[in-house]
């Protein structure tokens, strides 16, 4: 058999879960990521970190379908779904929770819940949200809006444990909440990331990203400055980074 005629199979086992290959992209004319490249491998967790205006939401919007990129590439589980449409990807097992805990105020706790079950995982039922958030599961009947901060984004957080899916992004949900509800939405995560799912984190405490992650990725003005381990990560470094001072990172 001449290796042409060999037949390789690819079933994305060993390929990063998500890939993201130079992109370049932005709103109208505006570029706000350049050359941009991150792997989150199967399993692992990946702190997406930089300062106000760096293109982390922007990236994530790629990732998720919600942003074409100019240019560049996207890839879920070794499939090429540059041009795959949010749903398509979701049902992919991408699941992106957006900042400002998105939740239907006026319905209650459990209609929210059951509308973030997706029509494909009809079987998937409702103990692990409340294993992750118990408090959750003693409101069932309150109106969203009449939550917390923080009970609204264990709403918000409860898609990643309804959809089945195989990475998680997740932007700023730590944003304006006290310092115990954050405590516990970590720790969710964490349990969430010991299941085997992955996690890209974008956090405005680093400390906090830096402790649960695996590498580490730096976004300063749209382009990556900085992307390895984060065990040889130093939070004061980042901080630098943050502050745009030249050198960190570079
Ligand atoms: N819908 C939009 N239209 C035009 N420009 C936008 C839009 N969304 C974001 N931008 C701009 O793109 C740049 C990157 O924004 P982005 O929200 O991706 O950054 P970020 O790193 O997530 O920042 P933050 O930490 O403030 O959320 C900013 O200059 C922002 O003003």
């Amino acid at each position: 058999m001449t290796p042409s005629t060999l037949k390789t199979v690819d079933d994305g086992a060993s390929a990063p879960v998500l890939e993201i290959s130079g992109v370049t992209a932005g709103y109208g004319r505006t570029t706000v990521l350049r050359e941009v490249s991150l792997s989150v491998p199967r399993g692992k967790v990946v702190a997406l970190l930089g300062s106000n205006g760096a293109g982390k939401t922007t990236l994530l919007r790629v990732a998720s379908g919600l942003l074409r990129p100019a240019r560049g590439r996207v890839a879920l589980d070794g499939r090429d779904v540059t041009r795959q449409a949010p749903h398509e990807r979701a049902r992919m097992g991408l699941c992106l929770i957006p900042e400002g805990r998105s939740v239907y105020r006026t319905l209650s706790v459990l209609e929210n819940l059951r509308l973030q079950i997706p029509p494909w995982e009809k079987h998937t039922a409702l103990d692990e949200v409340f294993t992750a958030f118990p408090i959750l599961g003693e409101r069932l009947g309150q109106s969203a809006g009449s939550l917390s901060g923080g009970q609204q984004q264990m709403l918000a957080l409860a898609r990643a444990y309804l959809c089945n899916p195989s990475v998680v992004l997740l932007d700023e949900v730590s944003m304006g909440l006290s310092p115990r509800v954050v405590d516990e939405i970590f720790a969710s995560l964490k349990t969430l990331a010991a299941t085997g799912v992955a996690l890209l984190l974008v956090e405005q405490y680093v400390n906090r990203a830096l402790d649960m992650a695996d590498d580490v990725v730096l976004l300063n003005k749209g382009a990556v400055s900085y992307s390895g381990s984060a065990s040889g990560v130093d939070e004061d470094e980042v901080m630098r980074g943050y502050l745009g001072q030249d050198g960190a990172f570079s």
